[in-house]
């Protein structure tokens, strides 16, 4: 009979003493983060103590498992099962007294995060949103005490950091690892934020080090198939495998006071100038993504691969890459090659990568991966039919075309969508950027792309 994975019985390394910390216990970060720790020539000093985001489910899975678990690198021509031994302890998000005694320990050194776009709790343009509820309780939190039980991630990293200040511990570096560009800044400003609100200023910049990153390792949710599989192949019980593609890419930027892992020698790359890297990925790679999830998946499409298989969506990648690249700081022939390379990592068949799950949240995706090019675009007088097109899709979305509507501010923009289309255009525009809207070729030309997009 099989059994769980566990250190007594001999999988995976021991522990590593515990210096990174991690919050967002997710799918991607033990296929990216945690696996470049485990993999670093000096995983021995690395453990890393991950929480997860507020449900307790997958630190109780991880935790009867000893933290270990098994990577799925999924390529074409089939499977590479490893354990991954970096996790040292787990813990669900909302067990605070646990976060806050290893902000306490002198020899934490990194805090990474993936807690998603929408948990940077920020405004478009940048800065704390202060009005969401969850960042006024924070508020009202922290005010009582500096390092009371706060929920949101700049909440959390706050407490943490006057947790560590009173501690008399040295500066950190914190790592965001979401696709954001500028990830470190805008996290950094949101928590610089908070603290002004409840009397902590000067704690952020002499207590951290915000690191921005640009991140990249196609990582679909797992189903109980991979469950199976897993089991069947390795001959041990996992309730909590992670399947990732065979690619993966990091680009860091940004000062570590206290030291990481190498991570360098295990493929990451520390670059002066990020931004080139992260348009590149963010706009080819996710804005591509957003674009078959609402206008592939209004197509009656579920999955990346099927939608990257029919021409018609094949074709508006093209026109939308096109658009993209025509901005983008990087010699043609890469650029061509790394587009050639994306076609191959989509049309991937074994990765069961959902359009339903990357349609999530278009509010706070497209700002970063699609309306960029579009100004760009439109500052030099073009119409951009692919930008056009993701857009157009999200608004069909969002009036019940394709995919279901799972958006942090459904609230807001769903309402927004409804009744006569050119009006709707032109409120979810503003929304987007109040600017947009008093462009009237834009409206029309969009009005007319969101026309053919069919709802039920
Ligand atoms: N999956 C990928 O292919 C991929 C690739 C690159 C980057 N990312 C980044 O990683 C993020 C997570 O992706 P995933 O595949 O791990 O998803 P997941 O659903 O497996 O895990 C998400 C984790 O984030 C936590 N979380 C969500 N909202 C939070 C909040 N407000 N505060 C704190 N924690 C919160 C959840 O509790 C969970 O632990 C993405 O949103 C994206 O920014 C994902
Ligand atoms: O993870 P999200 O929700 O930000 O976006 C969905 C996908 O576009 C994304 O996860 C990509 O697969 C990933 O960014 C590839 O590195």
């Amino acid at each position: 009979m099989s059994t769980s994975l566990s250190r007594a019985a001999g999988d995976g390394r021991p522990q590593a003493p515990i210096r990174l910390l991690h919050l967002g216990l997710g799918n991607f970060f033990r296929a990216h983060q945690a696996w470049y720790t485990d993999r670093a020539p000096d995983a021995n000093h690395w453990g890393i103590a991950a929480f997860t985001g507020r449900r307790p489910g997958l630190a109780d899975a991880l935790w009867a498992q000893d933290g270990l678990y098994t990577l799925v690198t999924r390529g074409a021509r089939g499977d590479r099962n490893s354990v991954v031994s970096s996790l040292a302890a787990v813990h669900p998000g909302g067990d605070h007294e646990a976060w806050l005694s290893y902000w306490q320990r002198p020899e934490l050194a990194v805090v990474t995060m993936t807690v998603t776009e929408a948990g940077y709790t920020s405004l478009p343009g940048g800065g704390l949103d202060v009005s969401r509820p969850d960042v006024q309780a924070d508020i009202e939190t922290l005010r009582k005490s500096p390092t009371g039980p706060a929920s949101t991630a700049a909440g959390r990293l706050l407490a943490g950091l006057a947790a560590r200040q009173a501690a008399g511990c040295p500066p950190l570096a914190i790592v965001p690892c979401d696709n954001l560009p500028g990830n470190g800044e805008v996290i950094r400003q949101a928590v610089h934020d908070l603290a002004e609100h409840t009397g902590l200023t000067e704690l952020v910049d002499q207590q951290a080090s915000f690191v921005t990153c640009m991140v990249d390792r196609i990582t679909p949710a797992t189903t109980d198939q991979d469950r199976e599989a897993v089991g069947e192949a390795t001959g041990r019980i996992d309730a909590a495998p992670v399947v990732t593609e065979p690619f993966s890419e990091w680009v860091l930027s940004g000062d570590f006071p206290a030291g990481r892992p190498r991570w360098e020698d295990v493929g990451a790359r520390f670059v002066d100038d990020i931004i080139p890297y992260e348009q590149r990925k963010l706009w080819l790679l996710n804005g591509a993504h957003s674009l078959l999830a609402y206008a592939g998946s209004a197509l009656g499409h579920t999955t990346v691969a099927e939608a990257v298989a029919d021409p018609c969506c094949r074709e508006w990648l093209d026109q939308w890459w096109s658009e993209a690249s025509s901005h983008l700081p990087l010699p043609t022939r890469d650029l061509a090659d790394y587009r050639e390379a994306l076609l191959g990592r989509f049309a991937n068949p074994c990765i069961r990568h959902l359009l339903a799950q990357i349609a999530a949240d278009g509010s706070q995706k497209l700002p970063v991966r699609v309306l960029p090019v579009l100004r760009l675009e439109r500052a030099r007088g073009a119409m951009p039919q692919g930008a056009i097109r993701i857009l157009a899709a999200w608004i069909g979305h969002l009036r019940g075309a394709g995919a279901p509507v799972q958006d942090a501010r459904a609230a807001e923009v769903v309402p927004l969508a409804q009744g006569p289309l050119p009006e709707a255009v032109r409120r979810l525009l503003g929304y987007l950027d109040p600017q947009l809207p008093f462009d009237s070729p834009l409206v029309a030309a969009l009005t007319t792309a969101a026309e053919s997009v069919t709802t039920p």
